[in-house]
Formats: C-alpha cells, structure tokens, sequence
C-alpha cells in the first residue's frame, strides 16, 4: 500500500515538471520566525508573499524586517552607506503582504508556513492552500515540534510537501533543517535543499521525528533547567551563567526560554507528553505553565523568565 502511494507520488511529481525554480515565495505567519523567513527569502532575490491573520502583526514585521536588514546593509556595505539604504530599498520592495492565506497561495511556488504551533491550525490552514496553490506549488513546514506526515495529511500533495526548519534569529542563524516524509519527491526535496542554500544556509536533512535534530536534543535541555529552578538548585542567573561560560553557549537556557517564546516552549512540550507520555525528557512543567496562563511569553511579551523593554 505504502509502496504503491510513493510510485504514484513520485509519477505524479514527474508529470507536474521537475525541479521546478522557485521565485516567488509565500510566507505564513509573520511573527517572529515568519518575517525572518520573509526577510532572508527577500534578500537573497526571492519575491515573498508574507502573511498573516492580524494586519498590527503585519506593520510591526515590516518595521522588524527594515530593523535586521539595517543592520545587515551596516556590515555589508560598511564603507557604502548609500549602497546600504539602496540595498534595503530593494529587498523590502520585494515584500509584499497580505491576510489572506488563500489569495497569496495562488502566486507561490513555494509556501513556507510559521504559524502558531497547533496541528489543528496548521491542518486547517493547509487545507486552504490545497485548494487554492497551483499544482507545481511546493508546501514546507517550519514546525518545531510537531509530525510533517500530520501536518501534510490536510492535503492532496504529500509528493509536494516536506519541512524547512529555520532557527531564530534566521537572518543570523546559519542551519536549515530539511525534513522528508516517505512521500516527498526527490524533485521536491532537492527543491527544498537548494531553496535553503540559495537564502544563504547550510542544510542537513532530517527524518521526521519529533524535534528531528536540534530540538530534540536542545529542547529537553531547556525544559530540564527549568525543572533545576523549580527544584531550587540554583537561580534562572546562575544557570544561564553557568552554561555561558562553563559550557561556551552564546545564551543560558532561560535567555534562550525567553528568546524562543515560552508559549512556544509549551507548546513543544505539550504535544510531546501527549504523544510520547513515558519520556520524562518531554516533560513541561507546573513554573511554565503558570508563566504562560499569565501572559509571561519571553522577550515577545515583555516578560519571561527576565522582563525586557516592550518593542
Ligand atoms: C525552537 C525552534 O524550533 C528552534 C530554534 O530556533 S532554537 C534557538 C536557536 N537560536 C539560538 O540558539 C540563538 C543563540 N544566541 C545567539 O546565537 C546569539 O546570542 C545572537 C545571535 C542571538 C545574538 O548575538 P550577540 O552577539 O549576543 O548579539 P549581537 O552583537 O547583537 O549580534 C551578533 C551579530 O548578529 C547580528 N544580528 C543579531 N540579530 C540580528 C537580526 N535579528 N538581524 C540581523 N542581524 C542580527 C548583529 O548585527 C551582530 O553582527 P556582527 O557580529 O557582525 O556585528
Ligand atoms: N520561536 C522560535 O524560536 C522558533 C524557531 C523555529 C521554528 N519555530 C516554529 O515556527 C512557527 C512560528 O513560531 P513563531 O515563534 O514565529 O511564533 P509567533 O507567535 O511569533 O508567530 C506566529 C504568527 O502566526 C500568526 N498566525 C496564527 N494563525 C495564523 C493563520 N491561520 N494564518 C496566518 N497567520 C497566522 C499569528 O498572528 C502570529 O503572528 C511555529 O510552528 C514554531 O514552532 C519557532
């Protein structure tokens, strides 16, 4: 059965063209990770689509975006001021916006998707695009933690779909995690490697397994210093301290906590209990949760486990 779905994906994908170039991205989601993506795919030549549900998440990634890319125009073009403004120019004219999913699918010939870490939202949303992306348009996933094959089951293109797992800050971060189901096309997964090359990152390809790579291994770390603070071992300070310059990260785990999103962090932690409820590793914790219920999300908030100037 498994066997006869892939021979059709991969004939199906054939049939559609092969490797198709990708020009005009489509970004979903435009918080934190979502205008990062626009950002990098915009600089390195790309023309984006970057959407979102609410129009002030809209302006506020504009501004964010106009932000980094100063500050890449300052280094890149440090003896060419004007050179730096016309650079900024150009890429934040290649970002157009939208709230609307289903319009901005139509050009895309590929859909990055960064929103909220919910299988029920994300499913229903990529029902949406389904329905309305032409047949060549290519679906990924920047999910942290969740399954691509669930995510991908919303749609009629499981050949067309696979992850791209960016890290945050993108503009700064250098890794893209390339994640295939069994049914991705080889087409399509070269797609994804070259379209994370071409915005400038190195790529590793991962299976589909909860976290794939780096989470899977960074955030149980970050869940079990915050479990060392509830148990009153040492302090939040102390910690991010000690894994500074004991262990040479460039955050602690609670900077990183609050870097990441708290709401993030539970999120991750939730759907991993659930689904994997004997691992101790995929614990969340009663400090998290009750930070969360009271609106403490990290740096986006204002306050996490430190507090910070509200942007
Ligand atoms: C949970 C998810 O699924 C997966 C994840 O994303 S997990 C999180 C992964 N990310 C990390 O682990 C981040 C760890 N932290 C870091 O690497 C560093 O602290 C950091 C890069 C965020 C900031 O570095 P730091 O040296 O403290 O600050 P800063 O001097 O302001 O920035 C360093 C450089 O990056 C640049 N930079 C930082 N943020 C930037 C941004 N948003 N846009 C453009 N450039 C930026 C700065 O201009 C600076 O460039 P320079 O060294 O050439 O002058
Ligand atoms: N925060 C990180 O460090 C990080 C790193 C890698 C991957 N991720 C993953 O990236 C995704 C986004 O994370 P984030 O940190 O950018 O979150 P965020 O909260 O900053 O942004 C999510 C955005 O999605 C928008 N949104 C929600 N539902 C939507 C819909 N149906 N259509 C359009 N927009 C919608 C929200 O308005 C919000 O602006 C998540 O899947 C997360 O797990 C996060």
């Amino acid at each position: 059965m498994a066997f006869a779905a892939n021979v059709l994906a991969r004939s199906f994908s054939t049939s559609v063209g092969r490797q198709a170039a990708i020009k005009h991205v489509t970004v979903i989601g435009g918080g934190l990770m979502g205008s990062g993506i626009a950002q990098v795919a915009a600089q390195s030549g790309h023309n984006v689509t970057m959407v979102d549900v609410s129009e002030e998440v809209l302006k506020k990634s504009q501004a964010n975006i106009e932000k980094s890319l100063m500050r890449v125009a300052k280094k890149k073009f440090a003896d060419k001021p004007e050179e730096g403004q016309t650079f900024t120019k150009e890429v934040l004219s290649r970002i157009s916006v939208n709230s609307d999913p289903a319009q901005a699918a139509k050009s895309a010939d590929l859909v990055v998707e960064a929103i909220v870490e919910n299988i029920d939202i994300k499913q229903k949303l990529f029902k949406t695009l389904d329905e309305n992306a032409p047949q060549h348009t290519i679906f990924a996933s920047n999910t942290s933690s969740l399954p691509i094959k669930d995510i991908a089951k919303a749609t009629q293109r499981l050949d067309r779909f696979g992850g791209l797992h960016f890290f945050n800050p993108v503009p700064v971060m250098k890794l893209v995690e390339v994640i295939r189901i069994p049914e991705t096309s080889d087409d399509t997964f070269k797609s994804l490697v070259a379209f994370g090359q071409a915005v400038g990152k190195t790529t590793v390809e991962c299976k589909d397994t909860p976290g794939f790579v780096v989470n899977r291994l960074l955030v149980p770390y970050m869940a079990e210093a915050i479990r060392m603070l509830e148990r009153g071992d040492a302090t939040a300070k102390d910690i991010d301290v000690a894994m500074k310059l004991g262990a040479g990260y460039p955050m602690g785990p609670f900077e990183l906590s609050d870097y990441v999103g708290l709401d993030t962090m539970k999120f991750i932690l939730d759907g991993w209990s659930e689904n994997f409820p004997d691992q101790p590793l995929f614990k969340s914790s009663p400090l998290l949760d009750k930070m969360v219920e009271n609106g403490k999300l990290g740096m986006k908030s204002g306050e996490g486990f430190y507090t910070y100037n509200k942007k």
